[in-house]
């Protein structure tokens, strides 16, 4: 059974529209106009239990606003939702018992106190007694290895250091689902890693349902196995990770080098560049076959090395964003 069901989600924001200037202000104090925004647009999704989701899209998109509702912060305009079979805008404190939430940008640590007087206030919010505290304080502690952080102020941490254990926090009261909102922004490639490592095992070891927002496709890659991504506020696609790169991707780059100086003119081959001995081709297999394409330049010269890859994650998931945003119908064909 879903964890998380999202029915007809909507929220709608009414903000005040100002012109510029002072006339502009005093008419917006007099004889004020509203506008709506729409953030989150009938929006329905399911979560099982124990899946590792992503949840993207471009700024501005809803994420957010989406995240928000599903954790309590804010009330839907209209739509159900249901986490762990709780009502978020009516049985919030509830939920906060059974959920974790890491928001990248925001801490949840005391900024002058060290982590782990933290942990022990967070435990007492949390209703956690003594001796589970003290043991989930060790095991937390040995899996984020933040042994040596306990005693610093947080203020003094780095970036790095200081998610871990903003991680290790949301986790104190051993969650069903934890939310993570752009939890690798800002950190360096190496404590990026570490950090996707530590949610693939949380996931794994503890069977936590992960739902993570995310402008990094390598966070995606990594750790996601399902993506949903959304785009003005309405979801555009739902997907495996493996098929949005294997299903949704027909380009495939040939990297070619050959033993002396080559001339390429087969109507067959679309070079994207080419010097002397070595070329990039483009191969859409919806139109050629690849083995062609591969028996074509093999026909140029003696080959000395060939690799084939895939365009990025990344360039897949901004085609998407593009195409839809510019009115895209049949997005998918277009990768
Ligand atoms: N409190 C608010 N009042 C008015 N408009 C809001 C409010 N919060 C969000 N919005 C608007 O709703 C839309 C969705 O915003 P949201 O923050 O959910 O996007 P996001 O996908 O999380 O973006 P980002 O990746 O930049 O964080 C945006 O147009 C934003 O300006």
């Amino acid at each position: 059974m879903s964890i998380i069901q999202v029915r007809d989600l909507q929220k709608t924001f009414r903000v005040k529209t100002k012109k510029a200037g002072l006339r502009g202000s005093m008419k917006a104090v007099l004889n004020p106009e509203y506008r709506e925004i729409q953030a989150v647009n009938n929006v329905s999704f399911n979560v099982e239990k124990g899946e590792v989701l992503a949840f993207i899209g471009p700024n501005g998109a809803g994420k957010s606003t989406t995240i928000k509702m599903l954790t309590g912060i804010l009330y839907p305009s209209s739509g159900e939702i249901s986490v762990l079979g709780l009502n978020p805008s009516v049985q919030r404190k509830m939920l906060a018992y059974k959920i974790g939430t890491v928001f990248g940008q925001k801490s949840q640590l005391w900024f002058h106190l060290p982590p782990i007087d933290s942990f022990q206030l967070l435990g007492r919010i949390y209703e956690i007694s003594n001796s589970q505290l003290k043991q989930r304080i060790m095991y937390l502690t040995e899996l984020f290895e933040i042994e040596e952080l306990l005693e610093i102020p947080v203020r003094k941490l780095s970036l790095g250091q200081r998610i871990r254990c903003e991680i290790a926090a949301s986790l104190l009261h051993n969650p069903e689902v934890i939310f993570l909102d752009e939890p690798t922004i800002g950190l360096d490639v190496v404590v990026k890693q570490k950090i996707r490592e530590l949610i693939i095992r949380l996931n794994k070891e503890n069977k936590t349902t992960i739902f993570l927002t995310s402008h990094d496709a390598g966070d995606i890659e990594r750790i996601c196995k399902r993506v949903l991504i959304v785009n003005h506020g309405e979801i555009v696609l739902n997907e495996s990770v493996k098929n949005l790169k294997y299903n949704y991707m027909n380009q495939k780059i040939i990297d070619i080098k050959y033993n002396e100086p080559v001339e390429i003119l087969s109507e067959k081959i679309d070079v994207i560049k080419h010097r002397g001995y070595a070329a990039k081709v483009k191969v859409d297999s919806s139109i050629h076959d690849i083995d062609t394409v591969i028996g074509e330049l093999m026909k140029v010269g003696k080959v000395a090395d060939i690799t084939i890859s895939e365009p990025p994650l990344e360039e897949i998931i901004s085609h998407i964003y593009l195409q839809k945003s510019l009115g895209g119908d049949n997005f998918e064909k277009t990768i």
